[in-house]
């Protein structure tokens, strides 16, 4: 099978602007994860919605990783998603923290700290169970 999502690099967005992604959620997911920072292994953030993975049944895992090391997990119970529905992602950020806000398919908005002090998000990358559709930087 072909390895599942996408690498972006060099993207410089900066605090005020979103990154929206549009996919879908396969019927079978086990999990999928959107990872954004300075580089892969330099994440502000890992946000890995789970469905059925790791022990986990929908939660939303968000860690960072610097230098290759995990931080310490925040871990989310609202959980919007649902399976083999579309989801709609917003991604924005400034100097306190990064905001993830999920428009589809329910309405929920979740922070994650700021650990790495990120000025630009210069790496953005989808892995898993999860079907890119669009992305947009606004
Ligand atoms: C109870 C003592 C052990 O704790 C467990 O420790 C595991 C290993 O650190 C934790 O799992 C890791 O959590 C990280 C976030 O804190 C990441 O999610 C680690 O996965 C990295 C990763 C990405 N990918 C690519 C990918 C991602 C999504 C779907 C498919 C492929 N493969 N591995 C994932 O392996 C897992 O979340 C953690 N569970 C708890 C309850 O703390």
């Amino acid at each position: 099978p072909h390895p599942q999502g996408m690498v972006l690099t060099h993207l410089n967005v900066h605090p005020g602007e979103c990154i929206a992604v549009k996919g879908t959620v396969p019927p079978d997911a086990k999990s999928f994860a959107l990872n954004m920072g300075r580089a892969g292994s330099d994440l502000a953030l890992h946000f890995n919605p789970r469905f059925e993975s790791h022990g986990d049944t929908c939660i939303i895992i968000c860690n960072s990783l610097q230098g290759g090391e995990w931080g310490e997990e925040q871990r989310e119970p609202d959980f919007p998603f649902q399976l083999g529905q579309d989801a709609k992602i917003c991604i924005s950020f400034n100097d306190q923290e990064l905001t993830v806000a999920v428009a589809l398919p329910g309405e929920q908005q979740l922070k994650f700290p700021n650990r790495l002090g990120l000025e630009a998000i210069e790496f953005f990358s989808v892995e898993g169970d999860f079907r890119v559709k669009s992305i947009k930087f606004k």
